[in-house]
């Protein structure tokens, strides 16, 4: 395991085509104890699938709004989510597993008018890659936790799924500010997020004391971020960080955000020894789903902002849950 040179954030960088020595081990663990966030290389993914994909979601993301909000949130497919929801200089477009051909083949077809297999192919190829990478890494993360967490594996995330978050920022013509946000702060409702970010730069990651330190990019090297599902599930042994994306030059970015999470009907309760003796359990268990709608039916909740957290939905001291949980 290397670090990144780079100031002012060194994260572990963990190399997922050798098997995981222990001095590794310790620092993903300190890693993912004090960031939540840590970076790989060797990966497999290449960036010729990303560049593929990169200029076959340019086609999409340059067609006119009308087109684009045919897959919008008051769409039957609710793929697409424009400008000025999450922000005014983010839109994306959702490719959910594990048939991501399907998924994003439905969604060209709505848009694209020549018949065109090539986004559909990509998007396969990446998300089948993706999946494999973060069932490869969720075990080395639940290593950091001890001997034998591994075999956790098997009872709890093995109904896992995932999805696809092609992620674009067009930033305001007059950047005066400096750090406009493309997107602003929140924190993952997945267990593992993988995201792949271009040259541009602007994610950020808020320190337990409130700074934000940048996590620059660099060739070859996916960030990996823990979710609010991991940290209920362990008790916060495993945090999942706050971060955001900011404007530090006048430059579109991309970024592919690949969500890694428990079914919807998991019930998501941190095992005994998780939380070990000393520690009193932080999170009353709930419904993975019943999680997922408390963000999604708020429209601060939705785009994943904070005061919408899993602390506050399922957190076991002094966390009210909301009004249709309780009956009220
Ligand atoms: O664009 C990025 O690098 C981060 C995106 C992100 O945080 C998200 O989609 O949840
Ligand atoms: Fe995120």
């Amino acid at each position: 395991m290397i670090h990144q040179s780079e100031n002012p954030l060194q994260l572990p960088v963990l190399d997922v085509s050798q098997p995981l020595h222990s001095s590794s081990l310790s620092s993903l663990a300190a890693a993912c104890q004090e960031w939540g966030f840590f970076q790989i290389i060797n990966h497999g993914i290449s960036k010729d699938l990303y560049s593929k994909i990169y200029s076959l979601s340019k086609k999409i993301f340059c067609l006119p709004s009308e087109s684009k909000l045919k897959l919008g949130p008051f769409s039957l497919r609710k793929t697409y989510t424009p400008h000025f929801i999450a922000s005014p200089f983010f839109e994306s477009l959702r490719v959910s597993g594990p048939d991501f051909a399907a998924s994003a083949q439905s969604s060209a077809d709505v848009l694209l008018s020549e018949q065109d297999s090539e986004f559909s192919e990509v998007l396969q190829e990446y998300g089948s890659k993706v999946t494999e990478l973060s069932k490869m890494i969720l075990k080395f993360v639940l290593m950091t936790l001890g001997d034998g967490y591994e075999t956790k594996y098997e009872s709890e995330f093995k109904n896992c799924h995932g999805y696809l978050r092609i992620n674009n920022y067009t930033p305001p013509e007059n950047l005066e500010e400096e750090e406009t946000e493309g997107l602003g702060k929140h924190t993952d409702m997945s267990c593992l997020t993988i995201v792949y970010q271009d040259e541009i730069g602007g994610l950020q990651v808020r320190s337990k004391d409130g700074k934000w330190m940048n996590i620059l990019p660099c060739e070859g090297t996916l960030v990996v971020n823990i979710g609010d599902m991991l940290q209920a599930w362990s008790n916060e042994r495993l945090r999942s960080s706050e971060h955001r994306v900011v404007f530090k030059k006048p430059l579109n970015r991309f970024s592919l955000a690949f969500f890694w999470c428990f079914e919807d009907d998991k019930v998501i309760l941190a095992p005994d020894e998780v939380v070990g003796q000393e520690h009193t359990r932080i999170y009353k268990p709930f419904v993975c789903l019943d999680y997922v709608k408390y963000r999604e039916s708020n429209e601060k909740g939705r785009f994943e902002k904070v005061g919408f957290t899993v602390k506050d939905f399922a957190g076991v001291v002094g966390f009210p849950m909301p009004k249709s949980e309780n009956g009220s």
